[in-house]
């Protein structure tokens, strides 16, 4: 049964300490608000350390927390029993599974401990395992046994899914099935909750991107919106008798047009570009990173609207 609730996910002034007095304490998450709606795919996106996977780990009542209120499909996972836990669907980032079971089995024994679980063949051939069905799951490799984790983590035909870190391991191609199978999932009505490092994922398939740094969020918005208009100014950069140069313009062409006429006779500008800043540069940038190209949007010459 599908909830009627607008939110799936709310959480509000989420805190979680580790460690004790001896060795100190780290604040892995710091007051941390977070809302997922509904049918909603949301990616969380953060450096190593950030906070996500603790997180995710309290929304599924696997990790207690210090302080603030989580509520998850209506409950507060820290007393949520079986039924609940049904209707949640975990693909968690660490799975050593090397057990003699086949897949079929591991699978068919999955969903029998849920009351209107998914048909475990079509599981398992959405996954791109259907050849493997039959293998034990010791002998998988990698990425296999990723696909199998994810073929357990949604046989149970979960409301809301979490997916940490899903396609580590996968291959391109495996990747892309598994955006189709993410998508179907969606168009099903599944509310989806992932965490991963790789931008292009959260591009393809989120509806919102959610930015963790020191365990709280420091942006949050749809991959084309995400860091506000500011962030996605495009950027004019060329080669100025060895020196580098770059502006950020909303009027890239007019840009252009000067540096052009301002060059010599031959009306060529070394190495012009002209870039808008993508996904991953606005996330280095959010993270405090410069970009890969080395363009740090925060240390721009601004250009004089
Ligand atoms: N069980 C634990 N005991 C002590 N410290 C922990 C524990 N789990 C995580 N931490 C620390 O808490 C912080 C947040 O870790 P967490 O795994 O939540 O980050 P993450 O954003 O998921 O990172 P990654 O992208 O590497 O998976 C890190 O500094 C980590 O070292």
């Amino acid at each position: 049964m599908q909830t009627s609730d607008p939110l799936a996910v709310r959480v509000r002034g989420l805190r979680k300490r580790y460690g004790n007095a001896r060795a100190g304490y780290k604040d892995a998450v710091a007051g941390l608000d977070l809302d997922v709606a509904t049918g909603e795919i949301v990616a969380v996106l953060g450096p190593n350390g950030a906070g996500k996977t603790t997180t995710v780990e309290i929304l599924e009542g696997f990790r207690d927390r210090d302080d603030g209120e989580v509520s998850v499909l209506g409950d507060d996972p820290r007393h949520a029993g079986r039924a609940w836990r049904a209707r949640i669907g975990v693909v968690m980032q660490d799975s050593r599974d090397m057990s003699e079971l086949t897949v079929l089995e591991k699978v068919r024994a999955a969903a029998a401990s849920y009351p209107d679980p998914r048909d475990p063949a079509e599981v398992i051939a959405a996954v791109g395992l259907a050849e493997k069905a039959r293998a034990r799951t010791r002998g998988l490799s990698g990425g296999q046994r990723r696909r199998l984790d994810v073929a357990l983590g949604i046989v149970g035909r979960p409301e809301l899914l979490f997916l940490d870190e899903p396609t580590t391991g996968f291959d391109p191609q495996a990747r892309r099935s598994f955006w189709d199978l993410v998508t179907s999932l969606r168009d099903d009505g599944t509310t989806i909750l992932l965490t991963t490092h790789y931008l292009d994922e959260a591009a393809q398939l989120a509806d919102r991107v959610v930015v963790v740094r020191d365990g709280v969020v420091v942006a949050s918005g749809t991959p084309e919106t995400l860091g506000g208009p500011e962030a996605r100014t495009p950027v004019v950069a060329w080669d100025d008798g060895g020196v580098r140069r770059t502006v950020r313009t909303d009027r890239p062409t007019a840009a252009v047009a000067r540096l052009i006429a301002a060059a010599g006779p031959d009306g060529e500008v070394p190495g012009l570009a002209v870039t808008r800043p993508t996904l991953e540069d606005v996330y280095l940038s959010l993270i405090g990173e410069a970009p890969v190209d080395g363009i740090n949007i925060d240390n721009q010459s601004r250009e004089a609207a």
